[in-house]
């Protein structure tokens, strides 16, 4: 069996002649904390839609836990194990907090309940409901959203909408946790706790989490390994105290400033 839960190899994508992103190849372990960077439009998050298959590539494969999973529906990739976050929330905003949690809980082969069943009302989809609910209620509480579990999703502050995204994400039981800038708009002290809530998902669930960041004190502070993308090709990757004192990246970031 591969040490790997995720590794690319060669993978890319053109956009009419656009090479958005080009050989990207990244090994990530299981149970790791990695960190995807680079200036804007490097590439990152059509990476993320590569490996959600949002995107089919065209060039090289991905593959999750030993599995080919190179040009599959989005619905089968999700099934498979790979779960996302948006770097723009997406949430069911009018729907209840635990609604949304349900939602990606209704994905999951262990509470599929054969449709006659539900349209009859039998016990089993009853026991079946009690069991999701439960087991939203169980993941709002690890998040510190139980209390307002029945409030409308917009409602919301900043934060707490950030939460509710990668608790609707771990409901469909992924192997691969990907977040887009979890903490894009949040201020020092919501990136703080951020910080411990993806360390203390890592550490409960045994997830691999790749995350895209732009926040260097979080990558910093959370990420084992990293790859740093430029104009959709890798300029950088390893170790995270090697990767950002690397004057190539430094330069790339310092390009950005200006
Ligand atoms: N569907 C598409 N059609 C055409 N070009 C695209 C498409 N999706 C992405 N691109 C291009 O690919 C390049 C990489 O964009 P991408 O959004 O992945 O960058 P990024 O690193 O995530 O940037 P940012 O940090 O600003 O979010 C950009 O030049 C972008 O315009």
């Amino acid at each position: 069996m591969s040490e790997y839960m995720l590794e690319t190899k060669n993978l890319g994508i053109s956009f009419g002649g656009l090479k958005a992103v080009q050989d990207v190849n990244i090994k990530i372990k299981k149970k790791q904390l990695y960190g995807l960077i680079g200036p804007n439009g490097a590439g990152k998050t059509t990476v993320f839609n590569l490996l959600t298959g949002v995107y089919t590539p065209t060039t090289g494969e991905f593959i999750l836990d030993g599995e080919n999973l190179t040009g599959k529906s989005q619905e089968v990739i999700n099934h498979r194990g790979i779960a996302r976050t948006f770097q723009n929330i997406r949430l069911f905003n009018n729907m209840s907090v635990i609604r949304n949690v349900l939602v990606g809980l209704h994905n999951q082969n262990e509470f599929h309940v054969n449709p006659l069943t539900s349209m009859l009302r039998l016990p089993r989809h009853y026991k079946c409901e009690v069991e999701m609910r439960n087991k939203a209620k169980e993941l709002l509480k690890i998040f510190g959203l139980e209390e307002e579990r029945n409030n409308l999703a917009c409602n919301l502050p900043y934060g707490k909408q950030r939460k509710l995204e990668i608790a609707r994400a771990l409901a469909t039981n992924p192997k691969l946790l990907l977040l887009d800038e979890p903490a894009a708009g949040m201020n020092p002290n919501e990136t703080a706790e951020l910080m411990d809530t993806i360390r203390f998902v890592r550490d409960k669930f045994d997830m691999t989490i790749l995350l895209i960041e732009h926040d260097m004190k979080l990558v910093g502070g959370i990420c084992e390994e990293l790859t740093v993308l430029n104009f959709g090709t890798v300029l950088a990757q390893g170790k995270t105290d090697e990767v950002l004192n690397d004057p190539r990246v430094i330069t790339a970031y310092v390009g950005e400033d200006e």
